[in-house]
């Protein structure tokens, strides 16, 4: 980080961040280097990543063999807790989560305080309803020092539909006093163009946070390339089963290394909506279950009156069904009462 984070690890233990187990730490209890760079090499960039992985998923990797798998993830296991713990422990790491502000105090206070880490956050909406904005908002945002709503991290941008713009990203910057050409060196793009690649980025992603300190990923949108390259009915339960891997994925990084996730998703037309739990909107996510599962906090979008939009608590854990506006600005997203 160069603009308000640090490279400084005395700095980040100030911050609350602990950090990951890198891969490598398994070397130490027998496995071999070769065995470590194949677990690098599919994305198991850390300890917890190994840990939270399935044995036969384990066993897909080349060379690696059931009884390797059962020494590998008995390793991990013993070096990450996975047992029950008490809900006061719980309680206290969820305070630790960091909020990142979205720019407008509006929809913060509809999330909570912001977007929060270790979680998925998606935002879905018609078109031009503020999704990417949104996304270009916080990919500033989250460079801020955390007592001013950011996360002291870089961003990771996946932009499926080739409508990333650092201009805005700049003309976020100015308005909060950033360092534009720091702002914009703290965010790693990359435009993905098949849901495979979309994919693949992810494990470059994982090795990226192992090396410095991201705090947000953003992927925008997830689903577009899924409706491109699967098609009909009949590729329906392909795409679904490969959605859902990407988004266990999406999970993964969220918890093993704290980062917050947005993604953004569009909305299609459905004939049973209206008597199903989109009842009142006659458009409804793309993604299914699966989409609505693996989702932390799920935001609907809509368009209102000239620059306003509509932000309506779709589905959380543990924030009420309410809903606010906020404004598409020319610095970024906003309030509706900072311009007109
Ligand atoms: N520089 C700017 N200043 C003010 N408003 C802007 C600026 N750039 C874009 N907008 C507004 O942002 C809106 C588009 O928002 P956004 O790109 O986030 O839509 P979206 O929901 O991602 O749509 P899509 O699904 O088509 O990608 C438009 O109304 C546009 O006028």
């Amino acid at each position: 980080m160069s603009s308000s984070g640090s490279q400084n690890p005395e700095e980040e233990e100030a911050v609350g961040f602990a950090g990951p187990m890198l891969v490598e730490k398994l070397q130490e209890a027998g496995i071999t280097p070769q065995d470590v760079k194949k677990l690098s090499e599919a994305g198991l960039n850390t300890v917890e990543s190994v840990a939270y992985t399935p044995k036969k998923t384990l066993m897909l990797i080349k060379g690696i063999s059931e009884q390797k798998a059962e020494k590998i993830i008995n390793e991990a296991t013993k070096l990450v807790p996975l047992g029950f713990q008490s809900a006061t422990a719980v309680h206290e790491r969820r305070n630790e989560l960091i909020h990142i502000t979205t720019g407008s105090k509006n929809l913060d206070a509809l999330l909570g305080g912001g977007i929060e880490t270790g979680g998925i956050t998606e935002f879905f909406g018609e078109f031009r309803t503020g999704k990417s904005q949104i996304c270009h908002t916080l990919a500033v945002t989250c460079q801020l020092p955390v007592d001013m709503g950011g996360g002291e991290g870089k961003c990771l941008y996946i932009d499926t539909e080739g409508t990333f713009r650092p201009v805005r990203l700049l003309a976020v910057a100015e308005r909060l006093g950033m360092n534009g050409e720091e702002v914009l060196d703290n965010v790693a793009y990359a435009r993905a163009y098949n849901a495979d690649h979309q994919n693949q980025l992810l494990v470059m992603a994982s090795a990226l946070m192992t090396e410095s300190r991201f705090c947000l990923l953003i992927v925008d949108s997830a689903t577009n390339l899924y409706r491109t390259d699967y098609n009909g009915r009949g590729e329906l339960s392909a795409r679904q089963a490969h959605l859902g891997k990407f988004l266990r994925t999406l999970q993964r990084l969220a918890d093993e290394f704290g980062v917050a996730v947005v993604i953004t998703n569009q909305v299609m037309s459905s004939p049973d909506a209206a008597a199903g739990p989109y009842a009142g909107n006659e458009k409804k996510p793309i993604g299914g279950n699966i989409l609505a599962h693996a989702s932390t906090t799920r935001i609907q979008l809509k368009k209102s009156r000239a620059n306003t939009r509509v932000a309506k608590i779709y589905d959380s854990p543990c924030l009420p069904e309410s809903e606010t506006t906020f404004a598409i600005l020319a610095s970024g997203v906003g309030d509706p009462e900072e311009e007109t």
